[in-house]
């Protein structure tokens, strides 16, 4: 789907600057995610993106410039706000309790998309739609058979679908989610971008992914990242084929692959 074809942008970035004490490290970043697009953010190590995502996210507040999401500004509004009105990230780092199980890990999420406190917990442990959204959750990650284990025992590429379980619970329409094939063997690679597809149905998804792979087998456009500026915005083959892009980045990194 193209961006400009909708009128209010999913995510609309303006102009965004961000500096650490005198290193600048977004320099000035333009971009708009339409609705429904898979959108993937590349460039080499330390270019900023994960610097990006913390910015959208509201983690970090911008030095300058405008994050919108569906058309509304996220100055000022806290990572669980932001959170509440439909975005939704997963991190580097696998980010589930180990020692819960893997369908209590699901629920949660979901009690805490809905802003339940844990002082609730047991009021609404009972609740049967809340189980059963968790179960269907579980079905879509391919983890039902796992539901009752302590997460801490999946295998890391389960682990990795759980976050995505996980990130999805709170039903965000935009997904956001930092390289979710990192240390990931071939054939674990193409059960989560599979995964990944599915999921993001419908949804917007916007990902940070050093897997030149997964990114030309997933995304609907791609945005170069470097040194803190987007060089270059636009489909697959038009990425590939531009020679700053070439230059700056893709020709190492597609050389890495082989
Ligand atoms: N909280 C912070 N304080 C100071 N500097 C920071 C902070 N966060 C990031 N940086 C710096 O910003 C630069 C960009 O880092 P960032 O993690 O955003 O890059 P990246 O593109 O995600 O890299 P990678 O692909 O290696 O994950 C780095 O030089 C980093 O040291």
């Amino acid at each position: 789907m193209n961006s400009s074809a909708n009128s209010t942008p999913a995510l609309a970035i303006e102009n965004l600057h961000k500096s650490f004490g005198k290193a600048k490290i977004i320099r000035g970043v333009n971009l708009k995610i339409g609705k429904g697009e898979r959108h993937a953010v590349i460039g080499p190590n330390g270019a900023g993106k994960s610097t990006l995502f913390n910015l959208i996210t509201g983690r970090f507040p911008p030095t300058s410039g405008k994050v919108r999401l569906h058309g509304r500004d996220l100055a000022g509004l806290a990572p669980f706000q932001i959170n509440r009105m439909g975005l939704s990230r997963s991190f580097q780092i696998t980010n589930i309790f180990p020692k819960m199980s893997v369908f209590e890990n699901v629920r949660c999420s979901l009690l805490w998309s809905k802003g339940y406190r844990y002082s609730f917990w047991n009021m609404v442990s009972r609740s049967q739609d809340l189980t059963d959204a968790a179960d269907s959750i579980l079905e879509q990650i391919n983890l039902t058979a796992r539901r009752d284990l302590p997460a801490g025992v999946l295998s890391y590429a389960e682990q990795r679908a759980l976050e995505i379980g996980i990130t999805i619970a709170g039903g965000a329409n935009v997904i956001m989610l930092d390289e979710p094939t990192a240390g990931m063997s071939h054939s674990e690679t193409d059960y989560i971008v599979e995964l990944i597809r599915t999921v993001t149905e419908d949804k917007t998804l916007v990902m940070v992914e050093h897997d030149m792979g997964v990114v030309f087998g997933l995304a609907d456009y791609i945005s170069v990242l470097v040194y803190g500026e987007i060089i270059a915005t636009g489909r697959p083959e038009e990425v590939r084929a531009n020679p700053k892009v070439q230059e700056a980045y893709l020709g190492a990194a597609l050389e890495a692959e082989h």
